[in-house]
């Protein structure tokens, strides 16, 4: 089968968060399942362009339609951790992509409005016939509108859609002129059963367009797909989600074991496995030796995250402060892109400075959050919502225990050590429910307690979160069952 991923982000060239991972880590398994997989992101002036090999044009003067004029493009390919990738970049004085970062422009509606029409002007002057466009995300949530309304009577006849869904919390919701600069019409799309938005009927909701006209559509857990069409975590998509019910599911994200792998990662002073946890000593040491903590035998409660509303920034700030008065030593690594959390992360920054058991690293940090991932014991995820996760399943695989909220993906992969139902060697971390300073402190008491008391079942739950199988292997045997039976032939 012939798979098309097209979307804003991959690991490692170009990544913001979760999206990037989990990109990078389907395609490679599509692609050691046997089936040819390429990869179509914005040619961003950002990409990590030391990663990408044998980068060359393959096409100049792709005319793509922008309102009514058009806007020439270029289109180049190399080969990331060997999947082909094509690169889309324009050229016009918008300067779409050339903006030093992925997101946060003012313009990023119409950015990746471009990037969709582009993709599919793409796909049909060089003759690609994918069986599946797999989408993600917002920002290539026009594609499968695009297809459907225009391309597939174009020539992309048989071409079907997987769409999937990683964040609710960003729809792109925005004014109807961006509809005319696709080519697509307002008055046929601004409908309740297309692309209006739930709560703005002068308003377009690209995310809404995406599940109305994709074959199928998936969020990244079990758990968040039932919250999202029976709660308000739905963010105003519960209806939609609902009317189209029979093409909608969860598929719990993997994660990619190449690169997350206490035993092989090449970022850490000294490979452990569940076999030999012994190592995760030396870890622990060079973690405090890098970030300059005192070298003292107390538990590290870590945190990597985005600093974003969703993740529960206020009770991240609080656990900071929590674990610090539990006389534990704690270690950050964080970036924010609103600037109002960017700010109370720096000065929260300041007051811990100097501090002998505190450290907060503000940057996005990829060889720094493998260091973290092998030297902490806990790790802090007290998220308001989340689709999946990937934070605390490779905080798992290192031996790192969560606390975790009980929400979304968190519910599916973190077992309660004392409430769960499931066998004590299913149990592998410490949940609770309530947003609520208190309710993360007695989780957090909980674990602590455990680590300084019982120091034996502490390491027990350490190896049962190291044992499960988070692999890509399951996960993307499920996408291909819904390709299967989304596509043509
Ligand atoms: N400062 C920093 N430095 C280095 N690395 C950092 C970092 N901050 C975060 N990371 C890394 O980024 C990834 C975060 O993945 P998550 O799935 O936890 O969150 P995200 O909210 O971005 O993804 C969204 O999409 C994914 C994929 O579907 C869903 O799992 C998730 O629930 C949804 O919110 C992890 O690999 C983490 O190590």
């Amino acid at each position: 089968m012939y798979i098309a991923m097209v979307s804003a982000e991959c690991a490692p060239i170009a990544k913001a968060g979760g999206l990037g991972d989990v990109v990078h880590g389907l395609s490679r398994e599509l692609l050691a399942l046997g089936q040819e997989v390429e990869v179509f992101l914005p040619g961003y002036d950002s990409l990590r362009h030391d990663l990408i090999e044998g980068r060359r044009e393959v096409c100049r003067g792709l005319r793509v339609p922008y309102f009514d004029q058009w806007i020439d493009c270029r289109v180049d390919s190399g080969e990331v951790d060997g999947i082909t990738c094509f690169f889309i970049e324009s050229d016009s004085p918008h300067r779409f992509f050339q903006r030093g970062r992925i997101y946060g422009e003012a313009d990023d509606a119409d950015r990746f409005a471009f990037f969709c029409r582009a993709v599919l002007e793409f796909m049909l002057t060089s003759g690609r016939r994918p069986d599946v466009i797999h989408c993600h995300d917002w920002q290539t949530a026009l594609v499968p509108v695009l297809l459907f309304e225009m391309y597939q009577r174009l020539g992309l006849t048989d071409v079907r859609v997987c769409y999937s869904l990683h964040n609710l919390g960003y729809q792109g919701v925005v004014g109807e002129s961006i509809l005319r600069q696709v080519g697509l019409d307002p008055a046929r799309l601004m409908t309740p059963d297309r692309l209006q938005d739930p709560a703005n009927p002068r308003a377009v909701n690209l995310m809404k367009g995406g599940i109305v006209f994709s074959n199928f559509v998936n969020t990244v857990s079990p758990r968040y797909a039932w919250e999202i069409q029976n709660t308000e975590q739905g963010m105003g998509l519960q209806g939609v989600l609902k009317t189209h019910d029979g093409k909608f599911g969860g598929v719990l994200n993997g994660i990619d074991d190449a690169v997350w792998n206490p035993a092989t990662d090449r970022h850490i002073p000294e490979p452990f496995d569940a076999e030999q946890l012994d190592g995760k000593e030396a870890n622990r040491r060079a973690l405090r030796d890098y970030l300059g903590l005192v070298q003292d035998e107390k538990p590290i409660v870590a945190v990597v995250s985005r600093l974003d509303y969703q993740k529960g920034v206020h009770l991240l700030r609080f656990g900071i402060a929590h674990a610090c008065a539990l006389d534990c030593q704690l270690a950050l690594l964080g970036a924010a892109l609103d600037p109002v959390v960017a700010e109370q992360f720096r000065r929260l920054q300041e007051d811990t400075e100097g501090h002998p058991d505190c450290r907060l690293v503000l940057a996005y940090d990829e060889e720094l959050s493998h260091l973290i991932y092998a030297g902490a014991d806990m790790i802090l995820i007290p998220s308001i919502y989340e689709p999946c996760g990937l934070t605390q399943m490779i905080a798992m695989k290192y031996g790192v225990v969560p606390i975790a909220r009980r929400v979304g993906g968190l519910a599916d992969t973190v077992f309660d050590a004392n409430y769960s139902d499931r066998p004590f060697e299913e149990r592998n971390g410490y949940l609770f429910d309530d947003l609520t300073e208190s309710a993360l402190a007695a989780a957090m008491e909980r674990a602590i307690d455990l680590w300084r008391n019982h120091p034996e079942y502490f390491r027990q739950l350490q190896i049962n979160g190291m044992r499960v199988d988070r692999s890509w292997g399951r996960p993307a045997r499920q996408y291909l069952d819904i390709y299967s039976h989304i596509r043509v032939h």
